[in-house]
């Protein structure tokens, strides 16, 4: 047995008390030595173990990494520009070891899963984020850059904890922040003008402001917004099909959703236009789309009374005629809205663990839907809306159940499984970078996304979705994500912004066909091989 992994084995077969925090980070710990000792044995170590290991490269474990990141410090991965760096980030990274990088994860740190303002500790959330790209989508490990922007932190405890090893003064805001993120995109453009920068855990405010600032002009996009979105689409057109129905009867559901930060309202505003794409595109479509979202944030259900509301949310604001008709009022309770509404589905990006109460989830029971389907997307695990014991307990065998951080399958008895699905962007992002890379896309378009969003949706098999299985297991994450990957760069030909990778130029992209596309995916995917040291001519 390989040393670490005996290690791994070793720690589990003595640790007593179960699956502790100590224990799940004394895991990570190994697995990051050996990151550090042999790259390519860590990848393959983490490629043929990935649902064992997933979830300690990434969420749950990644979580209580980050809250313990200056503690767990070895040695530095990554870049980190600090509010400091103002007018030297060009030299800075010009200064970086490598000539090519291929995918940047970038974060400030200031909403590390649904953990809060994490500062300069967010990091971990980048380096995890891009162990998968290299387990998942095969991206050379030399070229890729985890990188944090400390603009400070407003998180009080890490502002007096001597270990802190960020900026321990509260963060930049307003123009002087933008300025620091545009010499950061100037900066890692100017020196790898095909690199792909993934935007992760920025608080919502910024996550929204820097796509809108950059998605049109730069690689970019925005993981929390858009990855999530696509993921939370193919679990609803998933959710559907478990009740027997055609993806097409989707802009049918009634869909509730907790939440209306940079996830929840991505994922109202995709779910929404694929609705509306449905129906036919027009005004009237997009207006009976946004009927069938109902959103509730911290104060409770938004409507169009909302005193500062945000702009975000607006467009999917509940009208005033809906409400006398629906007898809900601004603010009406979660328990309230699922209640009169009696939703197809329930979909949670609140982070807040247990929002859906046993009440919540015994109204429910009423929903108009054969199958209700509930998506406890918030990470990590503690963060999560439901577990899907409690789901199974309340609801019953029928329900489909998706969570954000992964759960074990629940044992409904006389042999019946009620399945735990894991909806987390790590099934899109991963493929969203590839496919854009492979393409050589001069941006990441809604269309790419849309296209990554339905491969994963049409993924799943008929016998599967009607057993409650809407997401792939994580054990076939690489081959779904080469899927994604392909359908990215096909859409990226059909839209005309495809400009080649290395020897295949535009042209030549556009004569592949669909297998053919797949194959060179498949043909680009790094694999973890030691190099050959020694020449030898066949
Ligand atoms: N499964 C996945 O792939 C992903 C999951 N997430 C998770 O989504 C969660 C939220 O992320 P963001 O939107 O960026 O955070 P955010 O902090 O911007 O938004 C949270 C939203 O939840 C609302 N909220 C708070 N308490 C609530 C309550 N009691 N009832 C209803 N709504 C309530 C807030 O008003 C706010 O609108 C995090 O836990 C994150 O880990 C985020 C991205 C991907
Ligand atoms: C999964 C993820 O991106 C998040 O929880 O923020
Ligand atoms: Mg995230």
């Amino acid at each position: 047995m390989v040393q670490p992994v005996g290690d791994l084995k070793r720690l589990e077969q003595n640790a007593r008390d179960g699956p502790s925090d100590t224990y799940q980070l004394a895991k990570w710990r190994i697995l990051n030595r050996l990151h550090d000792r042999n790259e390519t044995m860590y990848y393959k170590v983490l490629i043929d173990n990935i649902e064992e290991y997933a979830p300690i490269v990434y969420t749950l474990t990644v979580g209580a990494v980050c809250q313990n990141y200056s503690g767990l410090f070895r040695r530095p991965r990554g870049m980190y520009f600090s509010a400091e760096d103002r007018g030297e980030m060009m030299s800075m990274v010009y200064n970086w070891p490598a000539d090519q990088v291929d995918m940047i994860v970038v974060t400030d740190g200031s909403r590390i899963l649904g953990l809060g303002d994490l500062g300069v500790q967010g990091i971990g959330i980048a380096i995890g984020k891009l162990d998968l790209y290299v387990a998942a989508a095969g991206i050379n490990p030399q070229r890729v850059l985890p990188v944090m922007i400390d603009v400070g932190t407003n998180n009080e405890k890490l502002l007096k904890d001597p270990l802190y090893l960020g900026l321990q003064e509260h963060r930049l805001e307003g123009e002087e922040y933008v300025e620091i993120i545009d010499e950061f995109m100037e900066a890692v453009f100017s020196r790898w003008p095909n690199v792909i920068v993934q935007f992760e855990d920025f608080q919502s405010k910024w996550a929204f402001r820097l796509l809108q600032r950059y998605r049109k002009t730069y690689r970019m996009f925005n993981d929390d917004v858009q990855g999530t979105a696509g993921v939370a689409i193919a679990g609803l057109l998933g959710a559907v099909r478990a009740q027997g129905r055609p993806m097409i009867d989707f802009p049918k559901q009634k869909i509730v959703v907790a939440g209306a930060g940079s996830a929840g309202i991505g994922v109202v505003n995709a779910a929404s236009r694929t609705m509306a794409r449905m129906l036919g595109n027009n005004e009237v479509a997009f207006e009976s789309a946004r009927s069938q979202f109902w959103i509730v944030d911290a104060h409770g259900l938004i409507t169009e009374e909302r005193v500062d509301i945000d702009p975000d949310a607006r467009p999917f604001a509940r009208r005033k005629s809906e409400l006398t008709h629906q007898g809900l009022n601004e603010g009406a309770s979660l328990i309230e809205v699922v209640k009169k509404v009696k939703p197809d589905v329930i979909l949670g990006l609140s982070a807040v663990g247990g929002l859906f109460s046993k009440e919540v989830l015994e109204a429910l029971k009423d929903s108009s839907s054969s199958r209700p389907a509930i998506f406890a997307m918030s990470n990590p695990t503690k963060n999560a809306e439901c577990t899907p014991e409690e789901a199974f307990s309340i609801i019953g065998e029928k329900v489909v159940f998706s969570s954000g951080s992964p759960f074990d399958d629940v044992d409904l008895g006389d042999g019946k499984i009620g399945h735990s699905n894991q909806g987390n962007n790590m099934y899109l992002f991963p493929g969203i970078g590839l496919g854009t890379l492979l393409s050589g896309a001069r941006i990441v378009s809604d269309g790419m996304l849309q296209a990554a969003a339905e491969r994963l949706a049409s993924y799943m098999k008929e016998e599967e979705v009607l057993q409650g299985i809407i997401y792939p297991p994580t054990s076939r994450i690489r081959d779904i994500t080469k899927e994604v990957a392909a359908a990215v760069v096909r859409e990226a030909v059909a839209e005309d912004l495809a400009e080649g990778y290395r020897d295949m130029d535009a042209r030549e992209l556009a004569r592949l066909s669909e297998e053919e596309t797949v194959d060179y995916v498949k043909n680009n995917m790094w694999n973890p091989v030691y190099p050959t040291v020694v020449y030898k001519k066949d």
